[in-house]
């Protein structure tokens, strides 16, 4: 049974989805406090949250049986990735289910700040009947600038459009003609577009970029009497230095749905200003929004649990429960080669590894295949548990770089999946294949091409190509009990006499003194015994 824990408000449609599951038990508790959520994590297996969860890194630290994060949401700056993604965590989010509200929202506050309908309302509601405190603006043929054009920020853009607004844009991801398309007049140089705007509004993440991006210096570079609307992250704008601009009398007012600190503390100046119109971080607190989150995010989380689907990751590639199953024997495949290698280069120092995908396997997302065989490579040295999710960045952190190539032309084989490890003591390369789905095979080892089982105990000896030394072997195993299930021979030359490497694969370990008595054999030229999971095993590895 899998337990989900909820830690913030969610739509009943979405609860009721993940109770559907009877592989899922429910915890709903919104509100829970750090302390008990660090604790109540250590039984659960996902946590779906919104923007009052926050998954630090204190938090997530050591949780070992949390697999999977859903966002019921955009933004994921209130979860620590690196912490999530080093622990094999996935966090995705729900990235279309509240735009629209969210850009209405953004209008409804644009238009309310510059029709005054707070301050005036507020007056109604004391009796009063003041019609000279309140002079407002038209936004039609206003200019606005939006910084940050992604799903909400277009939104908001055709809007503005439709109000007969001047649309001007800043984004570095967004190209001229998609700005052109949409009549936004895009600006490479953020300063230059500031000058112009009578309104502002940003609709970027919370990043290390973003933060405090417009500050006191942009502040004062705008047009006297801009009004400024933060729909987005707190903090884009910074908190401070708006409340001073404002007070001066350069700026004209803000409009703020969300603050750097939720809820802001106390005697927090911004909301306390008469030309400040605040919400509660209210933008995607709709019905229709929050059925559509909520929805998305249950759906995530038991998919991720109950069929392995990874939908709308954002530490790493999406993959459908579909494409991962025709992927699996390929992610098998390359775990394993993974884990062969870093036994066959044992004692040496691993400087990096190149992967060749050619055939079949270069139509499979093969940046998840390549994660498979890092997290092969890497689970031996490592203690942590390394999975598709981590391996990359665990990679990444020890300065190990996998580099890839793929073909999808196929060569002797349908499909080869070819890895070379560069160490201090030179390369060292193998290669595998499948034969149908399930037979996973090894094809090569350095130089030498054979044809052996890739699972269970393998006894991997070099020697000279002379007769006598297989039923030697054979004898020996014999006589100590250790059962061969298949054997194969791979010589460099198609002609005998030469080098050779044999693989035989083994029921059970042989004892020390069955294996000193085969490498004592004149004409065996070394010895390894490795071992891979069996057949068909369960992928762990995976993240599950
Ligand atoms: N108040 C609320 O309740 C809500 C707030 N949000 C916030 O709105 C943000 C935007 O949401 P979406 O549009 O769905 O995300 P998105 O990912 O579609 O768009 C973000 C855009 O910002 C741009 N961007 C990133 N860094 C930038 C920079 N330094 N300068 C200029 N542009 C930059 C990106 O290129 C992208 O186009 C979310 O990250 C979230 O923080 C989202 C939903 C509800
Ligand atoms: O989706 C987002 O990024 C939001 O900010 C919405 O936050 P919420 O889910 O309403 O707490």
């Amino acid at each position: 049974m899998y337990r989900v824990l909820v830690t913030d408000s969610l739509s009943q449609q979405g609860l009721d989805l993940l109770k559907s599951f009877k592989e899922i038990e429910v915890v709903y508790s919104p509100g829970m406090k750090p302390a008990d959520l660090k604790v109540a994590l250590k039984d659960a297996d996902g946590i779906v949250i919104r923007s009052g969860t926050k998954l630090t890194a204190d938090v997530l630290d050591g949780q070992t049986r949390l697999k999977v994060i859903a966002r019921a949401g955009v933004g994921v700056d209130n979860v620590d990735l690196p912490t999530a993604t080093r622990q094999g965590i996935i966090v995705s989010n729900t990235p279309d289910g509240n735009t629209i509200s969210t850009a209405e929202h953004s209008i409804a506050m644009m238009m309310a700040l510059c029709k005054c309908i707070g301050p005036a309302s507020q007056t109604m509601r004391e009796g009063k009947w003041d019609r000279k405190s309140f002079t407002g603006a038209q936004l039609a043929g206003k200019t606005v600038g939006v910084i940050g054009l992604g799903r909400i920020g277009i939104a908001v853009a055709k809007r503005c459009r439709g109000l007969e607004m001047t649309v001007l844009g800043y984004d570095p991801f967004l190209s001229e003609e998609k700005a052109a398309q949409l009549g936004i007049e895009l600006y490479r140089d953020l300063d230059a577009m500031l000058v112009k705007c009578d309104i502002l509004t940003v609709h970027t993440p919370l990043t290390e970029e973003t933060k405090g991006m417009i500050g006191a210096k942009r502040l004062a570079a705008l047009k006297k009497g801009v009004r400024i609307v933060n729909c987005a992250r707190g903090g884009i704008v910074d908190e401070e230095a708006l409340a001073d601009a404002i007070e001066s009398g350069h700026v004209g007012g803000a409009a703020l749905d969300v603050f750097t600190k939720e809820p802001p503390p106390e005697g927090f100046r911004l909301t306390k200003l008469p030309q400040v119109l605040s919400t509660p971080h209210l933008a995607a607190s709709t019905d229709e929004a929050q059925e559509q989150v909520a929805l998305e995010a249950a759906d995530i989380v038991a998919n991720f649990l109950t069929k392995n689907e990874i939908r709308s990751a954002v530490n790493m590639v999406p993959i459908s429960g579909k494409e991962l199953e025709a992927a699996r024997s390929y992610l098998d495949l390359a775990y394993r080669l993974g884990l062969l290698l870093a036994q066959l280069t044992k004692g040496e120092s691993v400087k990096g590894a190149r992967l060749q995908f050619k055939g079949d396997v270069a139509t499979k997302p093969v940046k998840l295949i390549a994660s498979a065989f890092t997290s092969g490579l890497l689970s031996a040295a490592l203690d942590t548990n390394v999975s598709i999710v981590n391996a990359d960045m665990n990679a990444a952190d020890r300065g190990l770089p996998i580099t890839t190539i793929s073909s999808t032309e196929a060569g002797a084989f349908a499909t080869l999946i070819s890895v070379t490890a560069e160490t201090d003591k030179g390369a060292k390369t193998i290669a595998g294949t499948t034969f149908g789905n399930d037979f996973l095979r090894l094809v090569r080892i350095d130089d030498f091409q054979l044809d052996s089982y890739l699972d269970g105990l393998m006894l991997i000896f070099w020697h000279k190509d002379v007769p006598g030394v297989i039923g030697a072997i054979g004898t020996a195993f014999g006589k100590h009990g250790v059962n061969i299930s298949h054997m194969a021979v791979g010589r460099k030359s198609k002609t005998p006499g030469g080098g050779a490497v044999a693989i035989l694969n083994l029921d059970n370990k042989p004892s020390e003194e069955a294996l000193k008595e085969v490498a004592g054999h004149p004409d065996i030229l070394g010895l390894q015994l490795v071992s891979l999971p069996v057949a068909g095993a369960p992928l762990p590895w995976l993240g599950l």
